[in-house]
């Protein structure tokens, strides 16, 4: 297709990848900006996270699903002013489509429950590890990509949801060795938000972005807090009402000021009650200040944060009743939560809670000839029939560079291909950790 084909059609005109390379200039070896290579190390370190992200979801009945990390961009133009939005890493392909790298999970989720509709049965229970983008400029120097677990239900419209979503949060916790002495959750329910607004007559289409503004409370100073909130047309009166209410920290306190007969005050007691049974009430505080930054919660919110209170919040969730038919499709009851790949890692960084995972590699097998190349590679693969990890020496190289290898990769046991000893169908064997050493039949190597 040549240029006067392309600009044919409507549209911008995709550019093509660049045609010739000039080798004069060396190719910048670092990652693009604001994304991480994972040399392997940090990857051991990311499979740890994630085989515990994904054991502690199997060990609560969750399914893993995953999808497309480049997403139609329908799916994130929201108009409540969403810092998600601004961010956005969208552009157009070459079928002019208006496409972007998800920058979160939970709309695919969606997506797939309206596409898969009845033939899934409810409740579902989905999790997934997936990476999310955002495109930031640079000034702030933050990431643009991090990896995300989700935890959803779809279709429990009690608060059992929630408290279920939060229990295995604990859980991971625990299994990583994070105690509430590190970490606590700040719970509220937008309800909380709802019933002051209604009270001031305030028009649920403001609601979401009402929600946005507060959720700033903390990151821009109170001044600019209210003067967004009087741009949606709130009235002074609602607005110091509200910014009252965000300050209650105990649910006795806001009993006393929303009444007992609301959602947003049974629900909350239901969920604390439920912790007790579940067993993790001394991870889990009222906070009426939480609100959260996407705006289709519609009931619980909650979030994970550092009791040092040097971190950025762990994780965060809640409830959004709403989100399937903002696409069109029949509303279903859900919650569900999203955990960062990035703070947990700086928070066992402060704790000095980072686990120890070395390279391990049981066997190192080596010829000590060039014509026993063959015999050792058949020794490898009897090792490696057997379940043993073995790294072969793939050339001939000295016996100092064989056993520097083998300290590098953690060996346990060295395993020498010699003709004297392959002559008898045996290997020598050397346990590097004591020296010993010996002789055995390849048919009996364990
Ligand atoms: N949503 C989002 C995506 C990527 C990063 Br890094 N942070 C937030």
């Amino acid at each position: 297709v040549n240029e006067t084909t392309r600009a044919g059609r409507s549209g911008s005109i995709s550019s093509p990848p660049h045609q010739v390379v000039d080798y004069s200039q060396k190719v910048d070896v670092n990652p693009p900006k604001g994304t991480r290579d994972f040399p392997p190390e940090e990857m051991r370190l990311r499979n740890w996270l994630f085989q515990n992200f994904k054991e502690v979801s199997q060990l609560f009945g969750f399914e893993e699903v995953d999808y497309p990390v480049l997403e139609s961009e329908a799916l994130y133009i929201r108009k409540a002013g969403e810092e998600i939005r601004d961010q956005l890493y969208c552009f157009e392909d070459r079928g002019n489509r208006r496409v972007a790298l998800r920058p979160e999970l939970t709309p695919s989720l969606a997506r797939l429950v309206i596409q898969k509709g009845k033939s899934v049965a409810l409740p579902i229970k989905w999790f997934a590890v997936g990476q999310c983008w955002r495109y930031e400029r640079m000034t702030r120097g933050r990431r643009r990509e991090h990896y995300q677990w989700n935890m959803d239900i779809i279709g429990v419209p009690d608060v059992t949801g929630e408290a279920e979503l939060i229990s295995s949060i604990v859980t991971f916790f625990k299994r990583i060795g994070i105690t509430p002495k590190d970490v606590g959750f700040k719970i509220s329910s937008r309800k909380v938000l709802q019933e002051v607004l209604s009270f001031y007559s305030v028009p649920e289409s403001l609601f979401a972005k009402a929600c946005i503004i507060i959720d700033k409370m903390g990151k821009i100073p109170m001044e600019e807090i209210k003067k967004e909130l009087e741009l949606v047309e709130l009235s002074k009166d609602a607005i110091e009402d509200l910014l009252q209410v965000l300050t209650i920290k105990s649910l006795t306190e806001l009993e006393e000021k929303l009444g007992g007969t609301g959602e947003a005050v049974s629900e909350l007691k239901q969920l604390f009650s439920l912790a007790e049974k579940f067993g993790y009430s001394e991870w889990i505080q009222f906070d009426a200040s939480v609100v959260r930054g996407l705006a289709y919660y519609t009931g619980i919110v909650f979030e994970g944060f550092d009791r040092e209170g040097k971190l950025r919040a762990i994780c965060g969730g809640g409830r959004y009743d709403r989100l399937l038919s903002t696409f069109g499709g029949d509303d279903l009851p859900a919650c569900g939560f999203g955990f960062g790949d990035a703070v947990i890692i700086e928070l066992l960084k402060e704790r000095g809670l980072l686990p120890e995972l070395p390279l391990e590699i049981e066997n190192i097998v080596c010829s000590l000839d060039p014509n026993l190349q063959g015999a050792a590679a058949m020794v490898a693969t009897v090792l490696r029939g057997k379940g043993q990890r073995v790294d072969l020496v793939l050339e001939n190289k000295p016996l100092k560079w064989v056993f520097k290898r083998a300290t590098r990769i953690n060996a346990r046991r060295l395993i020498l291909v010699g003709s004297a000893e392959w002559e008898k169908g045996m290997v020598g064997v050397k346990i590097l950790s004591t020296g010993e050493q010996y002789e055995v039949n390849v048919d009996e190597l364990q």
